[in-house]
């Protein structure tokens, strides 16, 4: 199978602070990796890297897309991302016309995801008025709409309500199994990540890098139900003693105010 993203020795300084790596990760075209670490590690940075709207320090990122996508690549970021003077219609039509989709098509779509993520009343509405989870909704109705070879996401789901967060997750799922595109996933969520992934990344506390990267057993199609499975649990608890090593780590420098 070919990397879809290969990283090598990324690495990114803020100044005097080392925010990332070195991290190498390989993730393979049409794998669901997810991503998890101590607050601050640099799981957005590495996604920021991933999309090339940040340059590593050191280190280098390649992708490789199969082409048949009219959008190699597309981000929902955790602050929503989208434009305040556009509606919610226009935001995700827009995305869809600059990245080359006709009218009629980027029409259909938008009606379709705003349909999908609940907001078709509020089409005409614009970000300002809305809360920050129907904010949240416009960014993913906007990436699931352009429906990217490579999918970055931010921690997604975490402004949502626990049922529209169970229901994005099975819509996530079942994109994901039809058209296996390769995903990215950030979440603070461990029980989430073993949900999507078909592999479970975790990161050291910062500058972050990969301290464990674990296979999810589960078979697809994977419904919510797996999450009440004995083995389910026995996965999160392996995971959990590793992250919580990387969770201690960090808390003892930002109780100690050290900043290495
Ligand atoms: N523009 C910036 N200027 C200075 N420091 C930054 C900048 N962006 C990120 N950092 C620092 O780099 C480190 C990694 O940040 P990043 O946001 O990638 O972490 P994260 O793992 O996504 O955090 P969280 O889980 O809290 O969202 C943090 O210590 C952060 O303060």
């Amino acid at each position: 199978m070919t990397a879809a993203i290969l990283a090598e020795g990324v690495r990114r300084d803020f100044g005097a602070v080392s925010g990332l790596g070195p991290l190498d990760l390989t993730i393979d075209d049409g794998e669901f990796v997810c991503v998890v670490g101590p607050s601050g590690c640099g799981k957005s940075t590495f996604l920021r890297i991933v999309a090339g709207i940040l340059r590593p320090t050191a280190g280098e990122v390649t992708i490789a897309t199969r082409g048949d996508g009219k959008v190699p690549l597309s981000m929902v970021f955790q602050d929503h991302g989208i434009y305040p003077w556009k509606t919610v219609e226009q935001n995700v039509r827009f995305a869809l016309e600059v990245n080359g989709f006709g009218r009629a098509e980027a029409r259909q779509r938008t009606d379709h995801w705003l349909g999908q993520l609940g907001l078709a009343e509020f089409r005409k509405a614009y970000p300002s008025t809305l809360s920050g989870g129907m904010r949240q909704r416009v960014g993913i109705a906007r990436a699931f709409a352009l429906d990217p070879e490579i999918l970055l996401m931010d921690e997604p789901f975490a402004a949502l309500d626990a049922q529209l967060r169970q229901v994005l997750q099975e819509e996530l799922l079942g994109l994901w199994q039809r058209d296996r595109r390769t995903v990215v996933f950030v979440t603070h969520s461990l029980e989430e990540a073993i949900l999507l992934g078909d592999r479970v990344v975790v990161m050291s506390a910062r500058p972050g890098r990969v301290v464990r990267s674990t296979e999810v057993p589960f078979e697809r199609p994977r419904a919510a139900a797996v999450r009440d499975s004995a083995a389910f649990a026995d996965l999160k608890a392996q995971l959990w003693d590793c992250l919580r090593h990387e969770v201690d780590a960090y808390l003892a420098t930002v109780s100690g105010g050290t900043d290495a």
